[in-house]
């Protein structure tokens, strides 16, 4: 049977094949010769056995001959979460891995931020990173900038412009740094009222800022405690890093040795809610982990980031056994793939490399693996009541995958089932794999490039 509320927007799309999603019960739902209708409004309008097109197109007023029909090697799946990603680190991703998280903040990363007061070159970037991760299938993305306000609303409209969901962040910071890139308090509380103000003010659908301590050892307690209340006033999204680093951890305790830990601080100031989104967590204990689930925060891990900066390896399955949300993070530039295919591979590993260490370890599946990167990455964003799967009522955000592009990565294609399809495409696919990206059930790839953005490089 047909799922479907009651019409009301008339159908603009309506596609028929195979769709591979998650759902609350089951990582991995594959409903094959489906078809699916978007309403005018962007929105899943039904979804149902094929068998069922000519009651569908009457109830919904369609004609069957505007079907889209997908090939045999093609499926549909919702489109990839990214949770924590450094929009203003896509300058410089790829190099600069030589160094721990510190050293590698101080030597390459706040040196390369300082520059986003730039706007042109602010502009070139953020065109980048959104198109980069857009043509790789990233239809939600949750972005640090930098501390420059203008900066951070210009990553907000080309994300807008581009079609991208999106929670920007202008990066707070007012802890001295030897490189002079910080603000001072009054500052970074006054240049985030302005940012969540111009931002909400435009009023982009799908484009929403996002409160970003950049993590407690940037930010004094005067201005997380600010911070937590601009939250709470204002009922948004909180995102920070916590727990990423055995040095960085040891530095906390100095900081704040009447906190019980690290997560404690962050609660302590209000800024662990159920919108809050925490990157990495490698070392946060069961107590913390506890901390988390109560208070509905979630992580976002970034095994690329983890890996390449030798920062600690984060046990998914301890977190998931803790019902803590969790999505995954490309991290870049920390990590250096702004591909969400490349952190779910990398998350595959770091689950293989805990079973070789203890064999006792139950190893992530692909099929968990890609509801991290969909699905559960929607919940760590609290987005879910509107993206992440392919429920009646949510936006149509998907990725049109199609295994046997010309010149494409994968060989050798039989006849394969859809779970197969899957499987080679999360192993061996990539952009090229991704004929076609809607968010919110505009077709944002291939691009129709806004002609600002009309340039070669
Ligand atoms: N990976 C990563 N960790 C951080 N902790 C504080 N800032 C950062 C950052 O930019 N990247
Ligand atoms: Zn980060």
């Amino acid at each position: 049977m047909a799922n479907f509320d009651k019409p009301n927007a008339a159908i603009k799309l309506v596609f028929r094949g195979t769709f591979i999603h998650s759902t609350q019960k089951s990582a991995l739902d594959i409903l094959e010769d489906a078809l699916l209708g978007v309403d005018t409004a962007g929105k899943i309008a039904f979804i149902g056995n094929s068998q069922e097109l000519e009651k569908l197109s009457q109830t919904f007023g369609f004609s069957p001959s505007d079907v889209t029909q997908l090939t045999q090697h093609e499926f549909f799946m919702p489109g990839l979460v990214d949770t924590h990603i450094h929009a203003s680190q896509y300058s410089y991703a790829g190099t600069a891995l030589d160094m721990p998280l510190l050293q590698w903040l101080t030597t390459y990363t706040f040196p390369v931020e300082s520059h986003f007061k730039d706007l042109e070159f602010a502009h070139r970037v953020y065109a980048q990173v959104v198109k980069r991760t857009l043509r790789n299938g990233t239809t939600t993305a949750c972005y640090f900038a930098t501390i420059h306000t203008d900066a951070s609303l210009l990553l907000g409209q080309i994300a807008n412009d581009f079609g991208q969901r999106a929670l920007v962040g202008k990066v707070c910071m007012d802890s001295k740094n030897s490189l002079n890139y910080c603000e001072t308090t009054p500052e970074s509380q006054n240049e985030t009222r302005r940012f969540i103000k111009e931002l909400l003010d435009r009023k982009y659908p799908l484009v929403k800022p996002v409160v970003t301590p950049r993590f407690v050892l940037s930010c004094t307690k005067d201005l997380l405690g600010e911070l937590g209340t601009i939250a709470k006033k204002t009922n948004l999204h909180i995102q920070s890093h916590i727990s990423e680093n055995v040095e960085e951890v040891k530095l906390v305790k100095q900081h704040f040795p009447d906190c019980k830990n690290y997560a404690d601080i962050y609660h302590k100031y209000n800024l662990l809610t159920d919108k809050t989104v925490m990157a990495h967590g490698c070392y946060l204990s069961d107590e913390e982990l506890s901390l988390f689930r109560e208070t509905g925060a979630s992580l976002s891990h970034c095994p690329n980031s983890n890996i390449s900066l030798c920062s600690g390896v984060l046990n998914v399955r301890n977190v998931l056994k803790h019902k803590v949300k969790l999505g995954l993070g490309t991290d870049v530039a920390g990590g250096y793939s702004a591909s969400m295919l490349d952190a779910m591979r990398r998350a595959l590993d770091v689950s293989k490399f805990l079973t070789i260490q203890n064999p006792e370890h139950s190893t992530l599946t692909f099929e968990e693996v890609f509801r991290l990167a969909t699905l559960g990455g929607s919940e760590a964003l609290s987005l879910d009541d509107q993206t992440g799967n392919f429920e009646v009522g949510k936006d149509f955000d998907a990725l049109r995958v199609n295994l046997t592009v010309p010149g494409g990565p994968i060989d050798l294609i039989q006849k394969s089932e859809p779970k197969i399809q899957l499987e080679k495409f999360m192993n061996l696919g990539d952009d090229r794999n991704i004929v076609e990206v809607f968010v919110a059930g505009r077709k944002v790839v291939p691009f129709t490039e806004p002609t600002a953005y009309n340039c070669t490089e």
